[in-house]
């Protein structure tokens, strides 16, 4: 946990050595405390150094241990014990000092950092604060408006940059300190750990340190025992977890061994194409763009390359437009690792394509789709090469949107899957492994989650009060809001396709029902009227012109709500917050409980990393799953039954039997209801 040495005689070198990060972890707490003591009483140490082992200064406190009781020794006496100490100590860092390895750094004499390593207190992100003296150290180091950045931001330091900042701490400190406070309260509606942050702060900036240390362990300890800190810990984890992919055949992450992708093809150079592109170009992979028409090949040229610039000119590096091709002919892709098919959502079109690229490319080449709900297998069956056929489901716009969702059809083979993932990982990505069913995890959840809003539309409320709540709620925007900005026609064409709305609707079908079930017309209404969203200026808001952002409540939508609600007589009722947020975010989470009975999604954690990467949920709610468990299984029981009750006609709102077997189980926590899952079918 902590090698100690003798070096030349004279210097004490302590290695933390607790992998894969030398996380404080009670026994390294408990081995560095050993090795300082020795250290300081032994005669012959002039000087200790301390550093990790691997490359790796250290990743901060154990974050597991946070889970339970806390044990072992605490850290900040023996950071104090260090910083008091007569022997100089020197930090060594190689690597990350981040956290507690950082606070650890801030209290030694000296520190000799490499000019690769990462230092920074991400403990924000975890709902805590840097409380073994980093909020009091820092600002004494650094100065205020340094410290409050890296402190309320977590944005990592490269080494350099600490010897470059000054330390004055502003005459008009209240003032900078309620920029901040509105920043915060900004960029993290609702999160509590960077506010903690500003007011530990304060305490560096007007109190002695013995005081300000005091405040910060108050202010930790409330963040400690704070719902948004086990949230947020959770999402630490779950990300992680997402990573390691199974299958019920036993092949999984660490025993499927991807391919080594060095150059891929992108049918189609629509938004979504081109995001692609440059995912793939920027992280070094040659990408041959296709497209049907000339005029269109030219626009997504001149686009990607304009993306790749900017991109390129943001990161201070060339762009790698060499590795671009841009051609009309599919016969180019003989030779290429992989494809990625992007074109329009129509299963013919798709198959089509797919068809031809199993004539053109060689036998050994990856064939994934970009689909966001079609079936990945029928598109595998038109192949010769089933088993190499797997979905890469990007989010818009592709290069940004770090979610990527790895559709495994019954035929992918471990080896597929493994390298769609791989390949994700290279590009940044956050990639989950999901099976596959009509919209797989993300888009099939969000149909009861969007359902609700327009129903509540129906009974009463409006776009402004919906969005309102689910923004108070920490979204970055409000299910309206988003539609506006994904476009609004999407869905309809969809919905016409599928026979819910246009001419193919049979006359007799009660207007409010379809399949038996409820169903609200007002989303066609509204693209009846050519209400598209931003990219029309109209949508559920108006703005100031097409493609604006700014969204203003539109009285046109007030008046359709209220015509259409007198039309078929629905007495329009006040609908609280609380039953927006219970019947969007219930229903979600109880589409994601039927996910998980089907085998659609492994674990929850899988669920809620995509809708925290893909969806906008917010992080220091956990997802929705975790969300679920911390309102309480029985609690979302009661409640969807409560509203099942109510609109009987709507199964989405019916709870799912894995709710009420786990509520039966009595709330087990989340990341044991894989256990009482497991003789569910998977279809991974
Ligand atoms: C950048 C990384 C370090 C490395 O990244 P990468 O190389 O990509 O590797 P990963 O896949 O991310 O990680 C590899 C595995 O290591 C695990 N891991 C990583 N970091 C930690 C960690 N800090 N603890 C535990 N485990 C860790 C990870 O899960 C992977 O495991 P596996 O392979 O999946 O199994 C990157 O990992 C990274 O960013 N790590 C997190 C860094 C971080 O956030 N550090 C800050 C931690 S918090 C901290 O340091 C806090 C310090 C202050 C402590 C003060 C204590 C005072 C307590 C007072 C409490 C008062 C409460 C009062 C209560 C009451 O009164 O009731």
């Amino acid at each position: 946990m902590a090698r100690y040495e003798l070096v030349k005689r004279s210097v004490a070198l302590i290695t933390l050595t607790n992998p894969p990060v030398n996380a404080l972890s009670s026994a390294v707490r408990h081995a560095m405390a050993k090795s300082m003591e020795q250290a300081l009483n032994d005669p012959k140490v002039t000087a200790v150094v301390i550093c990790g082992e691997n490359g790796r200064f250290c990743g901060g406190a154990d974050i597991r241990e946070f889970a339970g009781p806390l044990r072992g020794p605490p850290l900040v006496p023996l950071l104090d014990a260090i910083e008091a100490g007569e022997k100089p100590v020197v930090a060594a860092i190689e690597g990350v000092a981040l956290g507690g390895g950082f606070e650890l750094a801030l209290v030694c004499h000296y520190c000799i950092a490499h000019f690769k390593a990462r230092l920074g207190l991400p403990e924000v992100t975890l709902g805590i604060l840097p409380a073994a003296g980093g909020t009091q150290r820092l600002p004494r180091l650094i100065g205020i408006p340094a410290a409050l950045e890296l402190i309320t931001t977590a944005k990592p330091l490269s080494s350099r940059r600490v010897s470059m900042l000054t330390t004055p701490c502003p005459p008009d400190l209240d003032a900078l300190l309620e920029v901040v406070t509105m920043e915060v309260k900004k960029k993290a509606r609702g999160v509590m750990a960077p506010l903690a942050c500003i007011q530990a702060v304060r305490a560096a900036a007007t109190m002695p340190y013995s005081k300000g240390i005091k405040r910060e362990s108050e202010l930790m300890a409330t963040l400690f025992n704070s719902g948004q800190a086990r949230a947020l810990q959770y999402c630490f984890f779950a990300q992680r977890t997402a990573g390691k992919w199974t299958l019920p055949s036993g092949a999984q992450w660490n025993n499927s061994k991807p391919r080594e992708i060095r150059s891929a093809a992108i049918i189609g150079l629509g938004t979504m194409g081109r995001g692609i592109v440059v995912s793939l170009a920027r992280v070094g992979i040659s990408v041959i763009a296709v497209e049907s028409e000339k005029k269109l090949l030219e626009t997504g040229k001149q686009m990607v390359i304009g993306m790749l610039e900017r991109d390129a000119k943001r990161r201070g590096v060339s762009a790698s437009l060499n590795l671009l091709k841009f051609t009309l002919s599919l016969q180019d892709l003989k030779d290429v690792d992989l494809v990625i098919e992007a074109v329009f959502e129509d299963m013919a079109l798709k198959k089509r394509v797919f068809q031809e690229l199993s004539k053109v490319c060689r036998p050994a080449t990856l064939l994934c789709t970009n689909t966001s709900g079609l079936d990945v297998d029928a598109l595998a069956g038109v192949t010769d090469r089933p088993h190499l056929v797997v979905g890469m489901h990007f989010f818009s716009p592709a290069h940004v949107m770090k979610l990527l969702e790895v559709v495994c059809g019954p035929r992918s083979s471990s080896e597929t899957i493994a390298t769609a993932m791989s390949l994700g990982k290279r590009m940044g990505k956050v990639s989950v492994a999901v099976g596959n069913c009509p919209g797989f995890v993300g888009n099939r959840m969000l149909k009861p989650y969007m359902d609700q809003a327009t129903f509540l539309l129906e009974e009463g409320a409006t776009p402004e009060q919906i969005d309102k709540a689910l923004e108070d709620f920490g979204f970055a925007m409000g299910v309206f809001r988003m539609s506006d900005l994904a476009g609004l026609d999407v869905g309809w064409r969809i919905r016409k396709e599928s026979g819910l709305t246009g001419p193919d609707v049979d006359p007799k079908n009660p207007p409010r029902r379809r399949h038996g079930r409820r169903y609200c017309p007002i989303p066609d209404m509204v693209c009846e009227q050519g209400r598209f969203g931003q990219k029309t200026g109209r949508g559920w808001y108006m703005y100031d012109k097409p493609g604006g952002t700014n969204a203003k409540p539109d009285p046109l939508i007030q008046n359709l709500l209220e015509m259409y609600r007198s039309r078929y007589a629905i007495q329009p009722r006040n609908i609280s917050d609380q039953e927006i947020i219970e019947r969007c975010l219930f229903a979600l989470a109880n589409e994601g409980f039927r996910i998980l009975e089907d085998g659609i999604a492994a674990r929850p954690e899988d669920i809620d990393v995509i809708y925290l990467f893909g969806y906008g949920f917010p992080r220091h709610r956990g997802g929705p799953m975790f969300y679920a468990s911390m309102v309480g299984l029985e609690r979302v029981l009661e409640r969807l039954e409560h509203y099942h009750q109510a609109h009987p006609d709507v199964p989405h709102l019916e709870p799912s039997p894995l709710l009420k077997k786990l509520v039966a189980c009595g709330s087990p926590s989340v990341q044991t209801w894989r256990e009482h899952i497991k003789t569910m079918h998977s279809h991974l």
